[in-house]
């Protein structure tokens, strides 16, 4: 299948910037989507996208609570679908692309990578924060060990430099990763940092191992980024439907891939059939859920706070009575990563308290 189904030829255009280019797009509309959704999706729901995505070509899917293998839990959220019951549901419908899963170490462990494979994993993704990449090697190793396409995932991506990003993406590397994401987990890049830090994974690691961007929206960037990433030798990007995801949601794999063909890259993707599932599944299931940037999520990519803070931000404002916004610009000046969600609370409490009189 190819791309070519644009409606419009622009003659006027020069030879677009990614003209023969492969880009290999991974749909997370089903895990960081999950966020939206509180991780609420059904295996009706998990079915029906699952089944769209494979109908559209769309060649890797992922699936699992929004945290990733194991995340259900009092911390993160409890799912209404177990990940085994998501995965065999998906697997069922995924004829043609492959099925993703996020692993990241502590909140998933290696019990829960082989009970995956076991039901039809293809790809593990091992997701740690940008600094602490060595973490990821168990479950790399574990997942070549069990035949499985093995990604590594560096969140926060905004907090190093690109020279010290890609030596922490080249340490994954060295522990079996086949693919390193540049993960913009706070929507805090703009497309001239995507491109440095791409630029700077390209050159430090192996030919044979390729780059990847996940983009966050929360500066109104997420597709920007996702092509800035392909211009400057990027060639696995994700996307979720409507952008669904953590903060500010992600880049609209839809919109991504209209935009990619526009730009001569082939994703193999039936982009219409793409837009359809995005209009009508998702956006039905979804009703009420779909990602906004507001205040709160513009500030998170101000800020650069960690997207999946900001479901644990409304609820602390809720509790404590103070302002969400006040909640993410405080968090900022104390530069928190995942896993550190209970400075949340510490921080909403803190506010509630310089409100009450002495
Ligand atoms: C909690 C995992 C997180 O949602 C992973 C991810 O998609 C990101 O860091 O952007
Ligand atoms: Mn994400």
């Amino acid at each position: 299948m190819s791309t070519t189904d644009s409606p419009v030829v622009d003659s006027t255009d020069h030879v677009p910037p990614l003209t023969g280019r492969r880009i290999q797009i991974c749909d997370t509309t089903l895990r960081d989507g999950s966020h939206s959704v509180r991780h609420q999706f059904s295996a009706d729901d998990v079915a029906t996208v699952s089944a769209g995505l494979n109908r559209a070509g769309v060649p890797m899917v992922e699936v699992t609570h929004g945290d990733g293998l194991g995340g259900s839990s009092f911390a993160y959220g409890f799912a209404r679908c177990p990940d085994d019951e998501l995965i065999r549901t998906a697997r069922a419908q995924l004829t043609d692309s492959q099925l993703a899963a996020l692993l990241l170490p502590g909140v998933g462990t290696i019990e829960h990578l082989r009970r995956a494979a076991d039901q039809g994993l293809d790809v593990i993704r091992v997701a740690t924060h940008c600094t602490e990449a060595d973490i990821a090697a168990q479950h790399l190793t574990e997942g070549r060990e069990l035949g499985l396409v093995t990604v590594g995932f560096l969140m926060m991506s905004h907090m190093l430099p690109p020279d010290r990003l890609a030596a922490q993406a080249r340490v994954m590397a060295d522990a079996g990763a086949q693919v390193v994401y540049v993960v913009d987990s706070a929507g805090a890049l703009l497309p001239h940092q995507v491109s440095t830090r791409v630029a700077a994974l390209r050159t430090a690691l192996p030919p044979e191992v390729s780059v990847g961007m996940h983009a966050h929206n929360n500066l109104g960037s997420g597709v920007p980024n996702a092509l800035a990433a392909a211009m400057a030798g990027a060639d696995h990007l994700d996307g979720s439907c409507h952008g669904l995801g953590a903060g500010a949601g992600n880049a609209a794999t839809e919109v991504l891939v209209a935009a990619l063909d526009r730009c001569g890259a082939e994703t193999g993707i039936a982009t219409q059939a793409l837009i359809d599932v995005a209009a009508d599944d998702v956006a039905r299931i979804c009703a009420g859920n779909l990602p906004a940037l507001d205040r709160t999520a513009l500030l998170l990519g101000y800020c650069g706070i960690y997207s999946s803070f900001l479901l644990h931000a409304r609820r602390a404002a809720q509790q404590y009575q103070v302002a969400e916004a006040d909640i993410i610009r405080a968090l900022g000046r104390h530069r928190p990563v995942g896993g550190q969600e209970d400075l949340i609370i510490d921080v909403a409490i803190a506010l509630a308290q310089r409100r009450q009189p002495s």
